[in-house]
């Protein structure tokens, strides 16, 4: 089964008068190698409710072609080749507006997102074990690997290769990793295929992984954002009903520039900014234990004191962090007595301070009596 047998189905599925694969508004079809077939129909944002009987029916249509596991069909309002780029509307004369709040998922208390000015800082490494840390302490924890240009969330927990289960219909089961309940469009689409995304496929594939995901009874839902603030970014802060984010960065100047931008971009949503975690901000030899500040040291934190965010804490740059990492078998999980697990818990019980404005629910203390 190829994309040519999903657009023979779709011949038989009209919009207006014309045969979808004609119209000139069907995005490439992809189908995964297990058979999930994903496309999606670009409209005029004032089409909506006329277009989602032709979205149904597509849907179905590829659901009857054989081989397909799967079918995925959205609608997206894409803007015209060179107009203006899409963007919350303008500020009315006597301020900001508020933009339209993105709704509540049921079963999930508090969704925070985990973002970076630039790539490559370690938010992945980041949000996962952040994500660890609420966990071990006693809460319910799911991961959304919205990072759609480069989903590490597979890698991280060692699920590479695997597959979510489909419950009913669209909604699909995450998997469990350590404990985390993991949501990845990197467990739905190969690598290649999810880098060539367009933007708008991305938007309503992101709104399906929060919404057609059957969380179950979530503390906090972790959502490790693609890097960069842009306006793929602008829109996803917006499209997910966000209590807060987390902002990562270097102690380099340039990623502490990029990490302003990233918490403009955050409260022009009028998203809290939680505060500001500084990865690789200090070296220790292995060798002989010298800690070094390869690059420079306290940047972050006085950064953070003059944007007005609270500074979350530090981790350092850690062989055993890289390591575990991209092994798989992230540090907060496999070495929670470690310092490292230590650092990402002390962050993590910031963060939750600052959501739900109280400590952290710690697991009663075990009495043994003798
Ligand atoms: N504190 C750390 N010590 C050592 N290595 C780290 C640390 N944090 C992250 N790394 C490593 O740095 C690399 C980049 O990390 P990660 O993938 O988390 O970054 P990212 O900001 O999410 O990147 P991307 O922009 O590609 O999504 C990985 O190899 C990771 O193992």
């Amino acid at each position: 089964m190829n994309s040519e047998d999903v657009l023979k189905a779709l011949a038989g599925v009209r919009f207006g008068t014309t045969a979808l694969p004609e119209s000139g508004r069907l995005s490439p079809v992809v189908v995964d190698p297990s058979g999930r077939v994903t496309v999606s129909i670009g409209i005029d944002p004032a089409e909506a409710a006329a277009a989602e009987p032709v979205r149904a029916a597509a849907e179905a249509a590829i659901r009857l072609v054989p081989g397909v596991s799967a079918a995925l069909v959205s609608l997206t309002a894409e803007r015209a080749p060179g107009s203006a780029p899409a963007r919350p509307a303008p500020p009315p004369a006597g301020g900001m507006p508020r933009p339209p709040r993105a709704q509540s998922i049921p079963g999930v208390k508090h969704i925070f997102a985990v973002a970076s000015g630039k790539g490559g800082v370690g938010k992945s490494t980041t949000a996962v074990n952040l994500a660890l840390a609420l966990k071990a302490r006693g809460l319910s924890v799911g991961l959304l690997d919205a990072d759609i240009y480069g989903p590490s969330a597979p890698k991280l927990f060692g699920l590479g290769g695997q597959k979510p289960r489909v419950i009913s219909g669209r909604i699909l089961e995450p998997l469990d990793g350590y404990g985390v309940q993991v949501m990845s469009i990197g467990f739905l689409v190969e690598e290649e295929t999810a880098m060539i995304w367009r933007g708008p496929m991305v938007m309503s594939a992101i709104t399906q992984m929060l919404r057609e995901v059957a969380w179950s009874e979530l503390d906090a839902l972790v959502v490790d954002m693609p890097p960069g603030t842009g306006d793929a970014q602008l829109t996803m802060a917006q499209a997910v009903p966000l209590a807060g984010a987390v902002i990562v960065s270097t102690p380099q100047d340039l990623a502490l520039i990029d990490a302003r931008r990233g918490v403009a971009m955050f409260r022009k949503v009028e998203v809290p900014i939680l505060g500001i975690v500084e990865n690789m901000a200090s070296f220790a030899c292995p060798a002989c234990g010298h800690v070094s500040h390869i690059f420079g040291h306290g940047g972050a934190r006085a950064e953070a004191e003059k944007l007005g965010v609270p500074f979350l804490g530090e981790v350092p740059l850690e062989m055993a962090i890289r390591e575990t990492s991209d092994s798989g078998r992230p540090v907060v999980a496999v070495a929670p007595e470690g310092p490292h697990a230590a650092s990402y818990r002390a962050i993590a019980d910031r963060v939750w301070e600052r959501i739900t404005g109280g400590a952290v629910s710690r697991p009663a203390p075990r009495i043994v009596i003798e």
